[in-house]
């Protein structure tokens, strides 16, 4: 198997090096052996070659089986003009591999019910949200630009195709089809036409689904009832800024933003992995980022793009058992646990999985 690895900035070097010494213990456990190529992306590519999505990164990363990243950006970059910055190369990486829906699964591991920022009767017995997000369209990637003459001016262009809306609500039903059969579609359909082609497109979807509930929300609402109600939502589908913005909330109900993997998937078997937080750059080198998001995207690389799901199922558990035994990172800890570094908790979760 041949894995590109992008650490790019901040805290990302520091998780990727735990998630690689993850799936280093699966590979000894399971006599798969991997081959890992680095590339740069993200600041550290502008650093070194002046543009934040070189060629060869691209390439390579189309030629691998799977693309692990940590994390770009990062304030010494932030007075670039908007072309060059760190995080168009994350978009350029997954606009090049055409990696248009992005899986981020809220989980609540029961031993981080405490960490959750929800009241122990709203959690009930647990919180299970697969957010659907579509990654390669939207405001995104539409039309930008300013107008610089008399007063000043900017526009972001958003614009959804049918095709590319069909695609991902199909994947929303597919994936809801196999869990609780139900699909909330999260949209801005009292005000945005993007959302009403939207809406149009998932009723036509949903015919093909019947048994699937369809149910539709605007987005303000969501955000509210995603903490008044979490239970309601079984898997969301929304498009791109939404889905950005809903996946950071939904992150909280399971303890932390670094326990939130995510999986980046097209037609293919290629996919990116990579945590939805950000690079951190207040926590960067500091050995207390927590390595848990990254490491479980590892586990849905297993998932997706090995289909190895007993090899998934094995991550996953090695980071419930190193939970169970009161292993906590700063950003999820709590009274009577055991404070870990980065790397600690990396080498706990790898030695778990040796021991299964
Ligand atoms: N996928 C990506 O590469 C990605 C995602 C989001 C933001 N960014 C970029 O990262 C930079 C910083 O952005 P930001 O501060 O808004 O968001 P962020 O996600 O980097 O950090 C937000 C807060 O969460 C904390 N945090 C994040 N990950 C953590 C982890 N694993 N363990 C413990 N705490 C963690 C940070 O310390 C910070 O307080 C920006 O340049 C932004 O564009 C990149
Ligand atoms: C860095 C940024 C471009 C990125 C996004 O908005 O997609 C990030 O916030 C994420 O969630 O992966
Ligand atoms: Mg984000």
């Amino acid at each position: 198997m041949k894995i590109a690895l992008i650490p790019g900035d901040g805290i990302g070097p520091d998780i990727i090096e735990e998630a690689v010494k993850v799936i280093n213990a699966v590979g000894e456990k399971k006599q798969i052996s991997f081959e890992f190529i680095t590339y740069l992306a993200g600041g550290a590519a502008i650093d070194q070659t002046g543009i934040p999505l070189p060629e060869a990164t691209l390439e390579g990363c189309k030629k691998s089986d799977a693309v692990l990243l940590g994390a770009v950006g990062g304030p010494q970059w932030d007075t670039l003009p908007g072309h060059l910055r760190p995080e168009r190369g994350l978009l350029g990486l997954r606009k090049g591999m055409e990696l248009f829906a992005n899986l981020r699964p809220a989980l609540l591991f029961p031993q981080l019910k405490a960490a959750s920022t929800l009241k122990e009767e709203v959690i009930g017995d647990g919180i299970d949200i697969m957010v659907v997000r579509e990654l390669t369209g939207g405001i995104y990637f539409g039309d930008r630009g300013r107008n610089e003459e008399g007063t000043r001016s900017a526009y972001d262009m958003e614009t959804y195709s049918e095709p590319e809306i069909d695609r991902i609500t199909r994947i929303g039903f597919e994936i809801a089809k196999k869990r609780k059969k139900k699909l909330t579609s999260i949209d801005k359909a009292n005000i945005l036409e993007t959302s009403r082609l939207w809406r149009e497109v998932a009723e036509r979807v949903a015919k093909e689904y019947p048994e699937v509930e369809l149910h539709h929300m605007y987005v303000d609402n969501c955000a509210m009832q995603l903490i008044r109600n979490p239970h309601q939502f079984d898997v969301m589908v929304t498009s791109n800024m939404f889905g950005d913005i809903l996946s950071d909330e939904a992150s909280m109900l399971t303890g932390s933003l670094g326990m939130l993997p995510s999986a980046s998937l097209g037609s293919g078997k290629l996919g990116m992995y990579e945590p939805i937080h950000g690079s951190a750059p207040d926590i960067a080198g500091q050995d207390i980022a927590n390595p848990i998001a990254a490491i479980l995207s590892a586990a849905m690389m297993f998932r997706y793009s090995f289909e190895m799901e007993a090899e998934a199922v094995m991550i996953e558990e090695a980071v419930a058992r190193v939970l169970e035994a009161g292993y906590r990172t700063k950003d999820i800890m709590e009274k009577d646990m055991k404070l870990v570094g980065t790397k600690e908790m990396g080498s706990l979760i790898a030695e778990e999985i040796k021991k299964m």
